[in-house]
Formats: C-alpha cells, sequence, structure tokens
C-alpha cells in the first residue's frame, strides 16, 4: 500500500502539487489522469525518488520513504515518461547497470532480460545502441529494464507512448497479471479509454489538486452511459469545450 499524505511540491514559478493526500492499494491498477502540467509525473517522481516534496509525506508498506529511501526504492520499477536517456549504451549495456544495480543473480538476469526482449520483440537488437533506436524502441528498453529485476511496484509514466499496437497489447497483459499477484501497478495516461479499460482505481489532478481519487466502476455508474472520456472532460476540461471548437471551425470557414 502507498499512502501520500498532504503532499506538496513547490517549484520557483509553479505550485505542481497542492496538498496531495491519497492511498494506493496492493493488487489494484491504478491510474494518473490529468491534462498537461496537472502534477503527474512531479507525484511519480516523488514516489520514485527522483524529486524532493516540498512538504508532505509518501510510505510505502507503512515505511516513511524518507527515512527508508533505499530499501523502498529497490522494490520499484519506474519508467520515466521520456526513454531519451542513456543514448550512448546498448540495450545490453543499459540492463548491465539496472542488473548490478538491483544486484539480479546472473541466471535470473538472463532468463528474464531473454524472455522479455522476445516478448517486446527486442531480442535481436539487444547489441544497438539506444541512440540508433525508434522512440517507441527505446521506450521498450526502458520497460524491460525497469521489469527486470522484478520489483513488487510498477510506477510507469505514459509507458505505453509510443509502443506498437503489440507491444501495448503485451504490457496492458503483463500489468494486469501483476495486479491479480496482489502487487502494484501506478501508470500515467492521456489515453482515457486505456484507462476505464485497465484501471481498477484513478485519480484526476487538475493544476496540483486532486478531483476525484476513486473507482473507475463507481466513477462510471454516476453518469450511466458515459465513458470515462466524457466524465473526465466535464470534471477536468475546460468549460465550454465545444463552444470554443465551433468558433475554431467557424474561424477556419472565415479565413
Ligand atoms: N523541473 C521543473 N522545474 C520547474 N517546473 C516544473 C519542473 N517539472 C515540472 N514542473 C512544473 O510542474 C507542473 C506539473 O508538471 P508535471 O510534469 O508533474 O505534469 P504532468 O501532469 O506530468 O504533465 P504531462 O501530462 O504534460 O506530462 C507544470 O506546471 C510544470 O511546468
Amino acid at each position: 500500500m502507498i499512502e501520500f499524505s498532504h503532499l506538496r511540491k513547490v517549484y520557483p514559478s509553479t505550485e505542481a502539487l497542492r496538498d496531495l493526500s491519497l492511498t494506493i492499494p496492493n493488487g489494484k491498477i491504478f491510474g494518473f489522469l490529468g491534462h498537461n502540467g496537472a502534477g503527474k509525473s512531479t507525484t511519480l517522481k516523488s514516489l520514485v525518488s527522483i524529486i524532493e516534496p516540498t512538504s508532505g509525506s509518501i510510505k510505502v508498506d507503512g515505511y516513511d520513504l524518507a527515512e527508508h529511501r533505499l530499501a523502498i526504492k529497490k522494490k520499484i520499477g519506474y519508467v520515466p515518461d521520456s526513454p531519451d536517456m542513456f543514448l550512448e549504451l546498448t540495450a545490453n549495456d543499459y540492463w548491465d547497470l539496472i542488473a548490478s544495480a538491483y544486484e539480479i543473480p546472473k541466471q535470473l538476469r538472463t532468463q528474464r532480460q531473454d524472455n522479455l526482449s522476445r516478448l517486446f520483440d527486442m531480442a535481436d537488437h539487444v547489441d544497438e545502441t539506444i541512440g540508433s533506436f525508434s522512440h517507441g524502441m527505446r521506450q521498450k528498453v526502458i520497460i524491460i529494464g525497469a521489469l527486470l529485476p522484478d520489483p513488487d511496484i510498477w510506477v510507469l509514466d505514459e509507458p505505453m507512448t509510443g509502443l506498437d499496437p503489440q507491444a501495448i497489447y503485451d504490457l496492458k497483459s503483463l500489468m494486469r497479471s501483476h495486479a491479480e499477484k496482489g502487487k502494484t501497478v501506478i501508470f500515467s495516461t492521456h489515453v482515457l479509454a486505456t484507462a476505464q479499460e485497465l484501471c481498477d482505481e484513478v485519480a484526476i489532478l487538475r493544476k496540483g489538486l486532486l478531483i476525484y481519487n476513486g473507482s473507475v466502476k463507481q466513477l462510471l455508474s454516476t453518469m450511466p452511459n458515459a465513458t470515462l472520456e466524457t466524465i473526465y472532460l466535464k470534471m477536468a476540461g475546460r468549460q465550454g469545450d465545444n463552444q470554443m471548437i465551433h468558433q475554431l471551425e467557424e474561424d477556419e470557414h472565415d479565413a
């Protein structure tokens, strides 16, 4: 279980998170939704200790993150929002780094790496540099790296961006089966159909504020026949969206 308590993050020009409190249970797929700049990545980066919150606390299985940082980091596999890192390394070099940081026994590492690289169609590319890969292939390298230590907690920041349909399908299956084992899967996405299909619970952020936290089923039951997209746009979207779109269309027409 992960508990965020009164989390705030203030950057020099923005208050990215405003008093965020929520609990993420084990055994569920938990989605963070929100417009660009809403605070999703800031929340996930705080959980994986890439940034330090201005105030508030995070507990993982009852242990305070600030006091047990290293032990908690070892439980987490993280996919950042951009895969453009370590471009000069080969895929295999990158996974080497992860394997040594997480102290994965050699045989286990070989077995998991083989399985994951075959699943994600990367087996023929392990000795090529990450910089030579397409965006989707880079994303696959990062995903394989995050899953290599078989961490209990998956923290995936927009993990499907750039992936091909087969890889999206496979990743969704992996996420579902990880949650079914009672483990934790947290991800952010802008694709509301995916969130509706995959998430047990969601948090919707708007300009750093939590505006909904609860089950997707419950949210859908508030508006019969509506999709998560419709409900989300009513809660987090711009007022008068349709009016603005009509105005744009009219302006185009007049030009
Ligand atoms: N390193 C930083 N320095 C200054 N401001 C930052 C920094 N990182 C994020 N911010 C600001 O914090 C706010 C929240 O950003 P964050 O990346 O958490 O949003 P997000 O919901 O993940 O957005 P997106 O959907 O575009 O990825 C934004 O206003 C952003 O400009």
